[in-house]
């Protein structure tokens, strides 16, 4: 599918909508939230959403019905409705890697509809993957796959780094209730050797299966981690039939898995069409799969098809990823906040943020627009969070005080994760009290009328006006958490659509890799003496090696 040029330019803020959104900011800059819900007293309804489990509440955000209507209506003017048709119908919107981005493929149920990518039917292939997938999660929660010693397996250890890694974690986490009890599983991502170690603390050898997940086979993080892995099974159980028996891959590099020693009929396949960071739904879940089983990653898949059908088919005014996508523009754009928390009041959700932050960060945290000029405006902001109540206790003081202002995304869920009476109610009510309190603040007034001694006042007092949006979740099972991830998604899709950016390449992770690999190589070269880098670098890498030298000779 091709897809007209001008829909790429980076600039879409020369256009009448976005002149007309910023002068509809300045007319109603200086409106308290307050105000806002003064004046309508439906306000908390009306700037509501439902939809199939998920509710979305945007009414504590400073935003009026027009300025909604502005912001659909650029949406409109930018062609908004082309890019996600082209992103669905596989155009290589990925221009600077010259990839089509088909991670919704990965969910479609109608293989036949699918598109093709280089002359391959995308459906068929993802149905041939999946249905390996199943074949293997179920032998593994069966105990009919054993190790090199013929025991069952108890332990999976997913070893990936980013989106092979924040995706499982992430929903592993979140699903636990779901998951087979008989199945340990462990995520190991960073490089630090403490990560992989703490990992396979208690662990049998004899009863681990490694999943080394790795899109491209080259990350040196997971490739250092699964070789320490290898060398800790053999140590365990000796050489013969254990790589071959406990390490399965999941990568587009089939060749690359091969080389490492793991058989190809052990390599999970995934494609270039699927983004890192947008990978869950395809093999990299295998993990997530093998814990809820195939019937639960399909529910999962299920969730996100459903979101898909909503982002393509709704209105812009009732679309929920379209709208949490304008509310961060018109935070980000117009009111000039740099940063975005997320706030998920529910412990299953503890990794979310820093699923999010990848995410978001990685996909929209550019500076050039796909025309190769400068953008004109601001993009991504920063994504941050912790779960509630916790960050109550931390970073709060700041959302409520600071000269900061932070937008907020609040996600709860109303059905708890467990059995413990009185706690959810408390939960719960955190969550809502805070959305009230960053919105409406208290006045000096209101804090004198309490009998507070003057000196205290200003103190006491809160601003109110910070924006918040709550998403509440019915439930949190495998399909609504495919819905809320698939939300993001497409939220950042129309983010990065309205800046103009390619939201799916990720050069600005490159530099630091290519200059570790020096270092790395500077580091280990102790004959050297001239150290080809700046006087800091230099400086930094001395030191090191002097204090690695040190201890090599006390041991
Ligand atoms: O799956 P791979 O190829 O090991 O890459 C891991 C991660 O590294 C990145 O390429 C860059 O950090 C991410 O986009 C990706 O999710």
């Amino acid at each position: 599918m091709s897809i007209d040029n001008h829909e790429f330019r980076t600039d879409r803020t020369s256009g009448q909508r976005w002149h007309a959104l910023r002068a509809h900011h300045q007319s109603i800059d200086g409106t308290h939230l307050r105000d806002l819900f003064a004046a309508d007293p439906d306000r908390g309804t009306a700037m509501a959403i439902e939809s199939d489990g998920l509710y979305l509440d945007y009414s504590k955000q400073r935003v009026t019905a027009e300025t909604m209507t502005l912001l659909v209506e650029f949406a409109h003017e930018s062609g908004l409705r082309d890019g996600i048709e082209a992103m669905f119908g596989g155009a290589r919107i990925n221009t600077t890697e010259d990839r089509a981005v088909l991670h919704t493929a990965l969910r479609a149920l109608d293989a036949d509809a699918s598109p093709t990518v280089d002359g391959h039917a995308v459906g068929e292939q993802v149905d041939r993957v999946l249905h390996r997938m199943s074949v293997f999660a179920q032998s593994v929660r069966r105990g009919r796959l054993r190790g090199a010693t013929s025991r069952r397996i108890e332990a999976v250890v997913n070893i990936g780094i980013g989106g092979s890694d924040l995706g499982p974690a992430m929903a592993c986490r979140a699903l636990a209730e779901a998951s087979t009890p008989d199945i340990d599983f462990r995520f190991v991502s960073n490089v630090d050797g403490a990560d992989l170690s703490a990992a396979l603390r208690g662990l049998d050898p004899e009863t681990t299966l490694f999943i080394v997940s790795s899109k491209t086979f080259t990350t040196v993080e997971t490739l250092t981690n699964a070789e320490s892995a290898r060398q800790w099974l053999i140590d365990g159980i000796g050489d013969r039939g254990a790589v071959r028996e406990h390490f399965v891959a999941v990568s587009t590099n089939v060749e690359a898995a091969r080389r490492f020693g793991i058989a190809e009929e052990n390599v999970f396949e995934f494609w270039d069409w699927v983004g890192g960071r947008y990978s869950v739904w395809s093999a990299i879940g295998l993990s997530l799969m093998i814990a809820i089983g195939s019937g639960g990653f399909r529910d999962f898949l299920a969730g996100a098809r459903s979101m898909d059908t909503e982002f393509r088919t709704a209105p812009f005014e009732k679309n929920l990823p379209v709208l949490l996508g304008l509310l961060g523009i018109w935070n980000r754009n117009l009111l000039g906040a740099a940063t975005h928390a997320v706030l998920p009041y529910d412990e299953r959700l503890a990794l979310l943020p820093a699923y999010l932050q990848q995410l978001e960060m990685e996909s929209n945290g550019k500076s050039v627009g796909v025309d190769g000029e400068p953008v004109a405006i601001d993009t991504a902001p920063i994504v941050w969070g912790a779960a509630g109540t916790n960050g109550q206790h931390a970073f709060f003081q700041l959302l409520h005080q600071g000269t900061t202002v932070v937008p907020c995304d609040f996600i709860g869920v109303l059905e708890p994760g467990h059995l413990l009476a009185g706690h959810h109610d408390l939960l719960i009510a955190n969550l809502i009290a805070q959305t009230q309190a960053l919105a409406f603040g208290r006045t000096a007034d209101e804090v004198r009328a309490e009998g507070v001694a003057e000196h205290q006042v200003p103190h006491r007092a809160f601003p109110g006006d910070r924006p918040s949006t709550t998403i509440m979740m019915d439930r949190l099972d495998p399909y609504s958490l495919g819905r809320l991830l698939a939300l993001y998604e497409h939220k950042v899709f129309v983010q990065g659509w309205l800046w103009g950016i390619d939201s799916f390449d990720q050069w600005g992770v490159e530099l630091g890799k290519v200059a570790a690999g020096r270092i790395v190589d500077e580091i280990r070269a102790e004959d050297r003496t001239v150290l080809p880098f700046d006087s800091s670098t230099a400086a930094q890498i001395g030191r090191y090696r002097r204090a690695r030298a040190a201890a090599e000779h006390d041991r």
